[in-house]
């Protein structure tokens, strides 16, 4: 694993297969998981759909499944497509099919949107369980903000830069109060999902953003790399946990335009 000389809140981790990539995730919530757990009793996680499920697939198997303590895990989505949860697009759907049914997960920690409402009230009805679970400490709670603090929340990022469906120019990004927002305009399909806000994203303990391929180089570039005034506003580059650490998972694909980067053991 190389890694890029970076802030200290942030490190970048580029990876020389896609194998290797996935160990190290899997090594990373493995690992987290444990101290949230030791720390708190629970570990709230936050996924993303896209390829980012099928690159924590390690954690199905040894020695992780059995190692991890599932039943202390309450999920959630940093972002969900507003259609049915056996539909092909819902990222419940994919989470379910390729993770969460092929681990000892507790049925009632799985935290998904009501699929059967407009994308306006499921994004009501997720804030409030959220509210709830925050009342109660599943959640913890930003000493900065009263924002939500999630243990963790893993996203993807798409060659346009979106991260969760925060998608470049769109004014979700300057929602500032509400924890989770709806869209009905994404400019990727299908059109209405609800999404973490970027204050409930930059509250997490830990985010992690989990790239590969080389259609995104360009893109990683742009989130990552100091290029000075002319920056594009990249939802990618607006993850900045206040407190918490940010962590970029890459392959080497995916960081062959950074700047520059060095090896280490
Ligand atoms: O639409 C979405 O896209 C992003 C990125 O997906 P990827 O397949 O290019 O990795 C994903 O993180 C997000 O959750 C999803 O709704």
């Amino acid at each position: 694993m190389a890694l890029c000389g970076d802030h200290k809140d942030r490190e970048v981790r580029i990876h020389e297969s896609l194998e290797e990539l996935s160990t190290d995730l899997a090594d990373y919530i493995a690992e987290l998981s444990e101290a949230s757990v030791k720390e708190r009793g629970v570990f709230s996680i936050a996924l993303s759909g896209g390829s980012l499920i099928s690159l924590m697939g390690k954690l199905c198997e040894a020695p992780y499944n059995k190692t991890v303590d599932w039943a202390k895990w309450y999920i959630f989505w940093a972002d969900e497509r507003v259609v049915a949860k056996s539909h092909a697009d819902s990222n419940y759907k994919l989470a379910k099919d390729n993770l969460l049914s092929k681990v000892p997960i507790v049925p009632s920690h799985v935290h998904s949107i009501n699929d059967s409402v407009s994308a306006e009230e499921a994004a009501d009805e997720y804030k409030f369980v959220i509210r709830q679970l925050v009342k109660s400490r599943i959640v913890s709670v930003s000493d900065v903000s009263d924002s939500p603090k999630f243990d963790l929340i893993l996203l993807g990022m798409g060659s346009d830069g979106h991260v969760a469906s925060l998608f470049p120019d769109h004014s979700v990004l300057e929602e500032k109060d509400e924890w989770v927002a709806f869209i009905t305009d994404s400019p990727k399909p299908p059109p209405e999902r609800i999404t973490f806000t970027l204050p409930v994203i930059n509250s997490a303990s830990n985010v992690a953003i989990v790239v590969t391929g080389e259609n995104k180089a360009e893109t990683v570039h742009l989130a990552i790399d100091d290029i000075g005034p002319d920056c594009p506003l990249l939802p990618a580059r607006l993850v900045q946990p206040r407190k918490g650490k940010l962590t970029w998972f890459l392959d080497n694909n995916a960081a062959s335009k950074l700047d520059n980067y060095q090896f280490s053991e």
